[in-house]
């Protein structure tokens, strides 16, 4: 495969990815396997071999006995890869031989794993090693602040390993530590089978890691099963152009993600979404203006609110302490209970613009309670689905602002928007609410959804959830046709032909 994007240095960026030709939305750009994988310095005790939870009981390692391993059959066959490998399975049986190293003091740390699989490279892998090295990790900003003291524990126990015997090796391990901080990529670790129980792990992916950030990107990242990183253009790039990963949630407010960017990576992001108040004009950080009720106010400096409608402006204070009760109401409520949901919803929209991101996650939210109970319940109600899709394409214009082109979070809702088109279109059908020409208009729309889904879940590699959703759009696709077929049949058995809606015709489950 040739190179789709070349490595280029800036004094604001350091290292970063531009595209070496043209490429479309969807084309791969680059595939990357993890030089190092493991546990979040919160995570919960994992298998040392497949990152399974270990959830009441474990076995530890047969040759070296200290790494924690699953009981019972061991690992499941489908998990390939093996992290516990010989070459680190040798260390500690040596480490237990030499120093009584015992797998409770692993236990004990498991969150130190990462760091310490990344310094056993120096050794086994030199040269991915070297590139490791040459990581952006903003040493000097982290010297002696809270993060630095913290890792002070991987420090101490990296030391009871013997593998360090002096200072300038305890500032390695803290370089080690910033790399992956401000490096890793989030991994989803493996869910224990039924249960579904899973624990964060964190990845360094040596080529994916000089990607540079935007807050709206132009790459769609996917991690598979396998851990294999898959880097695609979300849209059309000119050859030249800087290749950006969004580092952060798009459907986060500007403070919250330049406070992330700012906390963990270092910088402050000036991209045009961070420049503009209004964010691309969503107003996703904006409050309903208390003076004219209906113009929106969004932050203009750190002292400052303007109204865009009556150009009142307002103390931060002000807005910032409405705009925090309504996200501690947010905190405290059960985020599964449709009720409660729903009220704060209705008290929460008097105050804050439609597409504020507090209200957006609670649509979110509420999306999803909805579609569980939908597909729980025998008879869901119109009511409830009606609903369900209302929500779901209140999301989609903002989506389609924030995250152009490929995205999954998109895919995703217009993959429901389709569901609910279809089981809302079959009820009224069923309850002769709507003719045969009026269920082929539903099922009309919803394969325009269903498609759109379709283009971007594609690229999803198979073996994600992604990916599983692809293959099963894909047969709900075939679904789709077969009864849009039996219901043209059922038409033309009463005589009757099927003229489409022009585009502009608005099926009657939309209002
Ligand atoms: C994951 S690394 C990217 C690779 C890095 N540039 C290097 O040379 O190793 C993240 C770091 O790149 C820089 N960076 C990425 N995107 C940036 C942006 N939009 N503005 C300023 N700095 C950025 C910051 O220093 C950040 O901490």
């Amino acid at each position: 495969m040739t190179t789709r994007y070349e490595i280029q240095i800036s004094d604001l960026l350091g290292r970063y990815l531009v595209a070496a030709k043209d490429l479309k939305a969807g084309e791969n750009i680059l595939t990357d396997e993890p030089f190092v994988l493991g546990p979040t310095s919160d995570s919960a005790l994992v298998c040392f071999n497949c990152y399974l939870p270990l959830i009441s009981k474990f076995l530890v390692c047969k040759n070296c006995a200290v790494a924690p391993i699953c009981p019972g059959e061991g690992c499941p066959e489908s998990f390939p890869k093996r992290w516990h490998s010989k070459s680190e399975c040798e260390f500690f049986r040596n480490l237990k031989l030499t120093k009584s190293l015992n797998p409770m003091t692993m236990v004990q740390n498991v969150g130190s794993l990462l760091v310490l699989r990344a310094i056993l490279k120096k050794d086994t892998d030199p040269q991915a090693w070297a590139e490791f090295m040459k990581l952006e990790t903003h040493l000097d900003e982290r010297r002696n602040s809270s993060i630095w003291e913290y890792n002070d524990n991987t420090v101490k126990f990296i030391t009871t390993l013997g593998l360090l015997d002096n200072v300038l090796d305890e500032s390695l391990v803290q370089k080690v530590c910033a790399a992956i901080d401000v490096n890793s990529f989030e991994v989803r670790g493996p869910p224990i089978p039924v249960l579904g129980y899973s624990q964060p792990l964190r990845g360094i992916y040596l080529k994916a890691s000089l990607l540079a950030h935007d807050c709206v990107g132009n790459t769609h990242v996917s991690i598979n099963d396998n851990n294999v990183l898959v880097c695609h253009a979300s849209m059309d790039l000119k050859k030249g152009e800087t290749i950006y990963y969004n580092y952060t949630d798009p459907l986060k407010g500007t403070s919250l993600r330049q406070h992330h960017l700012r906390i963990g990576k270092y910088f402050k992001c000036n991209c045009e979404r961070c420049k503009d108040s209004t964010e691309l004009g969503t107003y996703l950080s904006s409050a309903i203006c208390p003076e004219c009720k209906t113009g929106y106010v969004s932050q203009s400096s750190d002292q400052q609110w303007d109204c865009h409608e009556c150009k009142k402006k307002f103390e931060h204070s002000k807005i910032w302490h409405t705009v925090q009760c309504c996200s501690d109401k947010f905190d405290v409520i059960n985020k599964k209970d449709e009720k409660e949901l729903e009220e704060y919803i209705r008290n929460v929209s008097k105050i804050l613009a439609p597409n504020h991101y507090l209200l957006l996650e609670a649509t979110q939210r509420l999306a999803g309670v909805l579609r569980d109970a939908i597909n729980r319940e025998p008879h869901p109600t119109k009511k409830l689905m009606r609903r369900k899709l209302q929500l779901c394409k209140e999301l989609l214009p903002v989506l389609e602002k924030l995250c152009p082109g490929i995205s999954s979070t998109k895919a995703i809702t217009l993959y429901e928007i389709h569901v609910s088109l279809v089981q809302l279109a079959k009820k009224l059908f069923d309850s002769r609410e709507i003719t045969g020409n009026g269920y082929m208009d539903e099922l009309m729309n919803a394969e325009k959804y269903l498609k759109r889904a379709l283009e971007m879940l594609f690229i999803e590699p198979g073996n994600s959830p992604e990916g599983e959703l692809c293959a099963k759009a894909l047969e709900e696709y075939r679904a789709l046709k077969a009864t849009m077929n039996n219901v043209l049949d059922g038409i033309h058995a009463e005589g009757k032909t099927y003229v489409p809606p022009c585009e502009t015709a608005r099926p009657i489950t939309e209002n």
